[in-house]
């Protein structure tokens, strides 16, 4: 059933109102997580932020929350995901890895209509919404067989939730772009009505690093960012990323390309992975890793034992040399990563545990990859929680990322532009 994404009524917990104060909105005794230890108030008008007080020291908004310490944040930002191909598991027969998931999704997409794919992608908007997500890249793929109906598609869903969540589309050519005629047109037709970056999996095409000077000439055309699937695999000894640094420092990218899933650099020594970072770090590219599906396709050729290794790249060892790190979803509910409610905090969580995380500052270090870290990735400018910035923010059920983190705290009340957005009731325990 298409749930409207259209909230049917203001929350009951904001219609006490008052009238005639200074701000629309007031949120009280709130904890950040870049301040910690330290309470603030908050207040709202004209959807953007116009106060910010320590505790205690806010007279009360037409509307009030009082919110007893939580933390609240700008949202979460999703650097990765794939709405066009999402809500698409009863139709799979999940055959294995990779190229099985590629190769299904072929097979499937020449029935994909606009209809079709901004369904889908709209159910899976509406997840991220309630997940707290204000903020989103998401790659859509063109070429000769889906043509130009997958970005449509995108595109209706994300008018649909236009008040609600800022999405951004990323094209690119999953079954490659030298190797598959007719893409490079398609890819070129989406920059020009409005796709704002572009993407790239080089080793979809027989010679990798055309199609990566391809994109980065279509980037400087355009004006936009980059953001590549790279390295996807398991044998580190040969690595597209060092070419990729080049073409950023040529180019002058740096600061505006970005790399994701990279799962050879979880092979690597730890030597070799901080020499790398450090590379990364100087040429201003950034990684994202997207772990539910790393962890899903990867080493699925590992025989040997029961011990079948993780395949997640430890980027929380990356970004202490200085790269700009995000952890994202990427797949939902189809062959390449079965699972998927949309939950940032999940991602964090499950990288947290994965990546053997335990100290405090490194486990709130997680909560920072699903939002300030990605909203750098992405370049949002208005991010953040500050005077003159939009009022996107999301109340989570914690008093410090750390526990926010730990123990998957879920998102309580979202905003966007100081409008309600969701409400999330805590559970209620019934004695008796
Ligand atoms: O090429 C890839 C790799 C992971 N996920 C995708 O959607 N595509």
């Amino acid at each position: 059933m298409h749930q409207s994404s259209k909230p049917t009524s203001v929350p009951r917990w904001l219609r006490n109102e008052k009238k005639g104060s200074l701000m629309d909105l007031t949120f009280h005794n709130i904890t950040l997580p870049s301040e910690p230890g330290q309470a603030f108030d908050l207040g709202v008008h004209g959807g953007k932020i116009v106060e910010m007080k320590a505790a205690g020291t806010l007279e009360q908004g037409d509307k009030a929350l009082h919110l007893n310490g939580r933390i609240v944040l700008p949202g979460f930002v999703e650097t990765h995901i794939h709405l066009d191909k999402s809500c698409i598991l009863d139709r799979c027969q999940m055959k294995g890895g990779l190229q099985e998931a590629i190769a299904e999704v072929v097979g499937l997409k020449a029935a994909f209509t606009e209809e079709d794919v901004a369904f889908r992608a709209a159910k899976t908007l509406r997840k991220c919404v309630l997940k707290g997500t204000t903020q989103m890249r998401t790659h859509v793929e063109v070429d000769p067989v889906v043509g130009l109906r997958g970005f449509e598609g995108v595109k209706h869903a994300i008018a649909e939730f236009a008040w609600a969540i800022d999405v951004e589309i990323c094209v690119f050519p999953q079954d490659g772009l030298l190797n598959n005629p007719g893409t490079d047109e398609l890819m070129v037709a989406a920059l020009k009505d409005g796709a704002g970056s572009v993407g790239a999996a080089p080793y979809t095409d027989t010679n990798p690093h055309g199609q990566i000077d391809r994109v980065f000439e279509m980037a400087r055309d355009f004006d936009v960012d980059i953001d590549m699937h790279l390295d996807f695999g398991s044998d580190a000894t040969s690595l597209d990323v060092d070419y990729v640094c080049r073409k950023a420092d040529e180019y002058g990218w740096g600061g505006r390309v970005a790399v994701g899933h990279v799962t050879k650099f979880a092979n690597m020594s730890a030597h070799r992975l901080t020499a790398l970072s450090r590379r990364l770090a100087d040429a201003g590219v950034a990684v994202t890793v997207l772990p539910s599906t790393d962890l899903f396709l990867m080493h699925r050729d590992h025989t040997e034992n029961l011990s079948v290794p993780r395949g997640v790249t430890p980027i929380h060892l990356m970004a202490a040399e200085g790269v700009n790190c995000s952890l994202s979803t990427n797949n939902v509910l189809n062959p390449f990563t079965p699972f998927g409610d949309c939950s940032l905090i999940r991602m964090a969580n499950l990288y947290a545990n994965i990546a053997q995380i335990g100290r405090r500052e490194d486990m709130a270090g997680c909560l920072d990859m699903v939002s300030s870290r990605s909203a750098k990735l992405l370049n949002l400018k208005d991010y953040g929680i500050q005077k003159g910035a939009p009022a996107d923010l999301v109340v989570i059920d914690a008093r410090d990322a750390t526990m926010a983190v730990a123990e998957l705290a879920q998102p309580m009340y979202g905003f966007k532009r100081g409008k309600p957005v969701f409400t999330h009731a805590l559970p209620e325990l019934h004695s008796h």
